[in-house]
């Protein structure tokens, strides 16, 4: 018997972040969407411990230790029941590695869910969300889905109305960037500036509750976008090439580099995607429409 559970990407429409901490982490008003890119974890008994595997695409750059969110996930609901982590975890990975879309946090939201419904714990929704805080900033969203907007680190969820379909166009580049190193970057180019408290934008919250593509296009933003700018320079040039082809919008997304392109419709993200795709500004394009569902799981 096995259990396996799909779970989204997500872009931010909006992120305002505020001062460093004195914990190192930063207030967030983080407005998060979950679009159709999905991992699947499985869940399956095994006799002699934890064991993580991957398939796809970037499976070469996923660790299969202990450091692994969705190991993290299982360790963390097996502690807490008292019972051991005996479990095999196969992660069928599509969404992008160090991508600033939420790809780990998503497969220790998928591995949390999985594990549960594997071992009958019967986890309150409050305690698994609890859990999904411990493990990371953006991991409570990947079990949630939808749209929401999170605040203190970005685990605080308060859920979003959302509209209508919204059609996005994500170009994934040629190599990562480290979430902490981002955050740094913003620190340096913030430094000596007084910061406001961060807070949520009405004008980004009343585009999501009426499905309105063009008012979000205008309301959306990106306060990591310079660090990532900073980093990783060359991700101007796939900006620049989105926004010709015609794309509502082009940001970052999250901690980057993959960059996000919202689109009028299907076909307009349709064409974007191939004027992209033959740019060469970036190593691959997918497309992808929000908001999708949270971790569910599978029949
Ligand atoms: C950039 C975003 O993806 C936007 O959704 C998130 O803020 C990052 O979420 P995440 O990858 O789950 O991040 P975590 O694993 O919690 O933290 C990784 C590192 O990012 C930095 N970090 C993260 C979240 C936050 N609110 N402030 C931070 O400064 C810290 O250096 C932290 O050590
Ligand atoms: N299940 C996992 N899948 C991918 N990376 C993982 C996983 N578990 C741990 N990692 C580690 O986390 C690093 C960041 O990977 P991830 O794909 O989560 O980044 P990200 O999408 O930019 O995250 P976020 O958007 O939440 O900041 C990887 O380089 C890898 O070392």
């Amino acid at each position: 018997m096995s259990v396996t559970v799909r779970v989204p990407a997500k872009v931010n429409v909006q992120l305002a972040v505020g001062a460093a901490r004195p914990d190192g982490f930063h207030d967030l008003a983080n407005v998060f969407l979950a679009v159709s890119l999905y991992d699947e974890v499985t869940a399956t008994p095994a006799a002699d411990g934890l064991r993580v595997t991957c398939e796809g695409p970037d499976a070469g750059q996923v660790p299969l230790d202990r450091t692994n969110l969705a190991a993290r996930a299982a360790e963390a609901l097996a502690a807490r029941y008292g019972r051991a982590p005996d479990v095999h975890l196969h992660i069928a990975k599509d969404i992008p590695v160090a991508g600033g879309m939420a790809g780990g946090s998503a497969d220790g939201a998928g591995a949390l869910l999985a594990c549960d419904a594997l071992w009958g714990t019967g986890a309150s929704r409050e305690e698994l969300l609890e859990i999904c805080a411990g493990l990371g900033s953006d991991v409570p969203f990947s079990l949630v889905g939808g749209a929401a907007l999170g605040t203190g680190r970005g685990e605080r969820l308060a859920e979003l109305e959302v509209g209508g379909d919204f059609h996005w166009v994500f170009a994934l580049a040629a190599r990562g960037l480290s979430t902490p190193a981002v955050f740094r970057e913003f620190d340096r180019l913030g430094e000596g500036l007084d910061l406001p408290e961060p807070v949520a934008d009405q004008a980004v919250l009343d585009a999501l509750a009426k499905g309105d593509a063009a008012a979000l296009a205008v309301a959306v933003t990106n306060d990591l976008q310079p660090a990532a700018l900073s980093l990783f320079p060359e991700l101007s040039d796939t900006l620049a090439a989105g926004r010709a082809a015609g794309a509502l919008a082009a940001l970052v997304s999250g901690s980057g580099p993959t960059t996000a392109f919202l689109a009028t419709d299907a076909r307009s993200a349709s064409d974007i995607a191939g004027v992209l795709r033959a740019s060469g500004t970036c190593r691959d394009v997918r497309t992808a429409v929000g908001a999708a569902a949270g971790a569910t799981v599978l029949d």
